[in-house]
């Protein structure tokens, strides 16, 4: 069953239309990724769930609940959502066990709910510590712990792990997300870090300008997004212009098996990782192309490249010691199918 659903969501600042028609599902129990461009109305829709704004126009429900719509306003104590926001937001007075504590009835105290909520996201005995003795990833540990120790229905977090450095980062995103996992909760993650999305969410679901273009799966946003648009945004894209034909389209980079069937003129996707780059003449079918810049980024370098035609693709390169200057002559081929993309959206 769906903990939250948003249909057909709509407000406005003025001018400005930050929800224009958004739909959403979310599973319960499972992390959903809100991923879109600065502007695209992500913070908007968290806050039209959390209850801090009203929508101009559509519906939410949580489970069978609905709490925002024409007929119904649940203010934002009574829907049962806890925020996690950007900079965590601590009491700065109480310690660890008075933030995760405060707001938890005595019941739930006495039943060792604290201890539980600190165990899981890893700060078991750090209960008396107070807020300024403790380092950026930890403070939002404990805005994490904080937020589920109640058993919320829905949990939303804020770009949480935005003011992280990028080391401590990879590992507090992998254990909130076994956090949340463990406690069963239902989670809305927003962000606009694809990295961050893909791999932290069970589904993601891509807005932009206001409205959901894409829900699904990292896997299925990834390989088969749903229009050009969404490919660029979700990873680096290679797009060809390109004739289908069922299971297979002529492109500039030769003839590519698809994800799923297609026929006519139509533009296909590619992703860096799967063009292998070849000495010049190596294979019968590889196609020739002219290096324009080789960047080396430690992990992996990504090399830009313009085939014959003047058609502009991108290989990444995995633990290859090569080094290509400007000008160098190399062949193509495409390993994997390729995704046939929609026409008209941009
Ligand atoms: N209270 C407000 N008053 C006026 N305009 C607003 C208000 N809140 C949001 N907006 C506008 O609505 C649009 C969507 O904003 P929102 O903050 O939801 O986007 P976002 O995707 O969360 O962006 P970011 O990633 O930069 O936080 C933007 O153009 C923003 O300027």
């Amino acid at each position: 069953m769906n903990a939250l659903v948003v249909r057909a969501a709509h407000k406005a600042f003025g001018q400005v239309k930050a929800l224009d028609g958004a739909d959403l599902a979310v599973p319960g129990g499972t992390l959903t990724a809100v991923l879109g461009p600065s502007g695209c109305g992500k913070t908007t829709l968290l806050r039209c769930v959390a209850g801090f704004e009203r929508l101009d126009a559509g519906e939410i429900a949580l489970g069978d609940r609905p709490v925002s719509g024409p007929r119904a306003h649940v203010p934002a104590h009574r829907r049962g959502v806890a925020v996690v926001p950007q900079d965590g937001a601590l009491f700065p007075h109480l310690d660890v066990a008075g933030n995760v504590g405060y707001g938890l009835d005595a019941a739930a105290r006495r039943a060792g709910r604290i201890d539980e909520v600190l165990e899981l996201v890893g700060l078991a005995g750090y209960g008396s510590r107070l807020p300024h003795q403790l380092s950026g990833g930890q403070q939002q540990r404990v805005a994490v712990a904080r937020a589920l120790a109640p058993r919320p229905r829905l949990v939303l977090l804020d770009e949480p792990f935005s003011a992280l450095d990028a080391g401590l980062r990879a590992e507090v995103r992998a254990d909130v997300r076994a956090a949340l996992h463990a406690d069963g909760a239902t989670a809305v993650l927003v962000t606009h870090d694809q990295g961050e999305a893909l791999s932290m969410a069970d589904q993601v679901v891509v807005m932009h300008r206001g409205r959901v273009r894409q829900q699904g799966t990292p896997l299925q946003v990834y390989r088969t997004p749903a229009d050009p648009w969404v490919a660029a945004f979700v990873g680096d894209a290679v797009l060809l212009t390109a004739t289908a034909d069922g299971g297979g389209a002529r492109t500039p980079l030769g003839a590519l098996d698809l994800h799923q069937p297609c026929t006519g003129t139509t533009t296909v996707l590619v992703r860096p990782e799967q063009i292998r780059v070849l000495p010049p003449g190596d294979a019968a079918a590889a196609v020739p192309a002219t290096v324009r810049r080789h960047l080396f980024h430690g992990h992996d370098a990504v090399l830009d490249l313009t085939l014959d035609d003047g058609t502009p693709v991108t290989a990444r390169l995995l633990d290859d010691p090569r080094e290509f200057s400007p000008g160098t002559r190399v062949a193509l081929t495409v390993s994997g199918p390729a995704h046939a993309l929609p026409a008209g959206a941009e």
